[in-house]
């Protein structure tokens, strides 16, 4: 859809450049909420990464891996399952109609019905608060705005110099949750988040050999260590050959050229390691990381290094940058890359413009009768990130693991509980696997750190969120009673146990 504004225009109170997830969620709080008007610039589609090319296609392709791995080891529906594999064109088609066809419609269609303005096309800085912004048509507008600019340019895949690897034009994120061609032979190098939910989904859609390589010791290396070794077990009994501990020195590919996205992007490659040993296969996917989508953007016209993570104080404000005008939100900012953290600090620097620009601003919940200390800060949110990880079991975590906490120097005691061993769990799967973590900050006897893991543990986060965010003490918690028979039970567990511990310890 052609975005809408006028071609003349070229003055407003907000300008949004990168109109992703963050960058929607910043110009709503300045626009409908604030009354600021507010425009935002977006070079490909209103939505970015998340909606199109991330979140929302990979979990599409997930979720019907997942619903098969539950019947297969659900006695009454295993057998009717038996030993069929997903329907891999129904699932690409959902995905597709999950991402409209890579048309955003109905997303400028939100902005401007939110009272948004919305221009099509790639924005440079040229100055304080103004930018050079290339329509698709090659013409050139200058635009200003008259209290702030937002970057939410975001991220891309990060290709590492490893000899021939950029050569053979190896899939990254977005080829591999816009599969069209499932591959047979398939190397997946990263043992991080995009690394183990795409092994799930594309051995789930049918690659018959899936080799995933990583140079740490363990998946999920942020996690607890039990999140990545339950993760890497499950991996292996589906069939996938782990190769940990393990890097790629050198790739060669014939034929290799950008053939499509999700299409096969040559012949076979052969992939070096760092042992010597060599493995042949029909597509490599990179998952190491991310690069910010900085490097064009016309930082060094307002004294600003080109290429890096923009970083901000808590307010979001670019560091560096003199007159409180320039802010960063979502993953170009490098403090949390998730959507859900990028739109938190969008409703932040929403309200943080609103406010220093004399607007009227939310008075919501965000304005609660004693308030937040936290009130237009993003600090407080910062300290309880949660993330799910959508492989087989789901990893579900929030705040510190019990490493980092320590690195923080905070004293700590831990409570473990094994989440097979819950009525809630054992109905759900035959086979269910899981564990179950807390770290507790022995000074205040509150929560700063929670991690799940198992089937089906997805939505038990928020109530770990709440209590890590809210401070809440143990003791209170004892009385928020889960329900029987679900998985929130694990609560009452860990508390029992950590209770069983404290007691033997006295005695001790
Ligand atoms: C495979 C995968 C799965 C993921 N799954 C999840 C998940 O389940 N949950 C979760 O929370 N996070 C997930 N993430 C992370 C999530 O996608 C990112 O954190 C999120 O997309 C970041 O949003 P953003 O607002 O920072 O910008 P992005 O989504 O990166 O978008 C930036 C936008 O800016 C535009 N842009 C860039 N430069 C310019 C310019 N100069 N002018 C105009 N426009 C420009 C781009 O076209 C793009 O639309 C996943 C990531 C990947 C790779
Ligand atoms: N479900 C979700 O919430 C979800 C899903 C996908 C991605 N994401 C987010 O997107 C971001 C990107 O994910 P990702 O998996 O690409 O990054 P990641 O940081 O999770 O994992 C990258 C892995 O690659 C390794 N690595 C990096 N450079 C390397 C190199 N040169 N050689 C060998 N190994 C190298 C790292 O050790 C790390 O284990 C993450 O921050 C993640 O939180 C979130």
């Amino acid at each position: 859809m052609a975005a809408a504004v006028d071609p003349d225009r070229s003055e407003w109170d907000v300008i949004v450049l990168g109109g992703a997830a963050a960058g929607e969620n910043a110009a709503q709080y300045a626009a409908q909420f604030s009354g600021l008007e507010t425009v935002l610039v977006e070079a490909e589609l209103v939505g970015g990464e998340c909606s199109y090319w991330a979140c929302m296609p990979s979990k599409g392709l997930l979720r019907p891996v997942e619903v098969l791995n539950n019947a297969r080891h659900l006695p009454g529906v295993a057998s009717l399952v038996g030993r069929a594999g997903v329907d891999v064109g129904a699932v690409l088609a959902r995905r597709d109609a999950i991402v409209n066809n890579l048309d955003d419609a109905s997303q400028v269609k939100w902005a401007l019905d939110t009272g948004i303005d919305v221009i099509r096309g790639y924005g440079r800085l040229t100055g304080e608060r103004t930018l050079a912004v290339t329509a698709p048509d090659g013409s050139v507008r200058t635009i200003t705005a008259r209290h702030a600019v937002v970057i939410d340019t975001g991220t891309r895949a990060a290709v590492p110099d490893i000899p021939g690897l950029r050569a053979a034009h190896p899939w990254t994120s977005r080829d591999v949750t816009h599969v069209h061609r499932i591959p047979s032979r398939t190397a997946v190098l990263g043992g991080g988040v995009v690394g183990c939910e795409s092994a799930t989904w594309l051995r789930g859609l049918g690659v018959e050999e899936l080799t995933l390589i990583h140079r740490g010791p363990g998946l999920l290396e942020k996690e607890e260590p039990f999140a990545g070794e339950l993760v890497a077990a499950e991996l292996q009994k589906s069939g996938v050959d782990l190769r940990l501990g393990r890097s790629v020195v050198g790739v060669r590919r014939d034929d290799a050229g950008n053939t499509g996205v999700g299409l096969p992007h040559g012949g076979p490659a052969t992939l070096t390691l760092d042992d010597g040993s060599e493995l042949t296969v029909d597509e490599i996917v990179v998952a190491l990381g991310r690069t910010p989508s900085t490097g064009d953007i016309g930082l060094s016209s307002i004294g600003l290094p080109d290429g890096g993570f923009l970083a901000v104080d808590d307010q979001q404000a670019v560091q560096g940058v003199p007159g409180q005008w320039l802010y960063a939100i979502g993953d170009v900012s490098g403090r949390a890359l998730l959507t859900h953290m990028g739109k938190y600090q969008a409703r932040i620097v929403g309200e943080v413009i609103a406010s220093r620009a004399g607007a009227a601003g939310v008075t919501g919940v965000t304005k609660a009768p004693g308030g937040f200390a936290a009130e237009l800060s993003s600090a407080e949110g910062h300290r309880a990130v949660p993330q799910v990880t959508f492989t087989d079991p789901e990893v579900a975590s929030v705040g510190l693991s019990e490493r980092r906490a320590r690195e923080a120097g905070i004293d700590v005691e831990t409570v473990e509980y094994d989440m097979a061993a819950l009525a809630g769990t054992y109905l759900l799967r035959e086979d269910y696997a899981g564990r179950a973590k807390l770290v507790v900050d022995s000074a205040t006897d509150t929560l700063v750190g929670a991690t799940f893991v198992g089937s089906g543990i997805a939505d038990l986060l928020h109530a770990a969120t709440v209590a890590v965010v809210g401070r809440v003490p143990l003791s209170a918690l004892w009385h928020a009673v889960p329900s029987y028979p679900t998985p929130s039970e694990i609560w009452l567990r860990l508390l029992e146990t950590l209770n069983r511990q404290r007691r033997l310890g006295d005695q001790g």
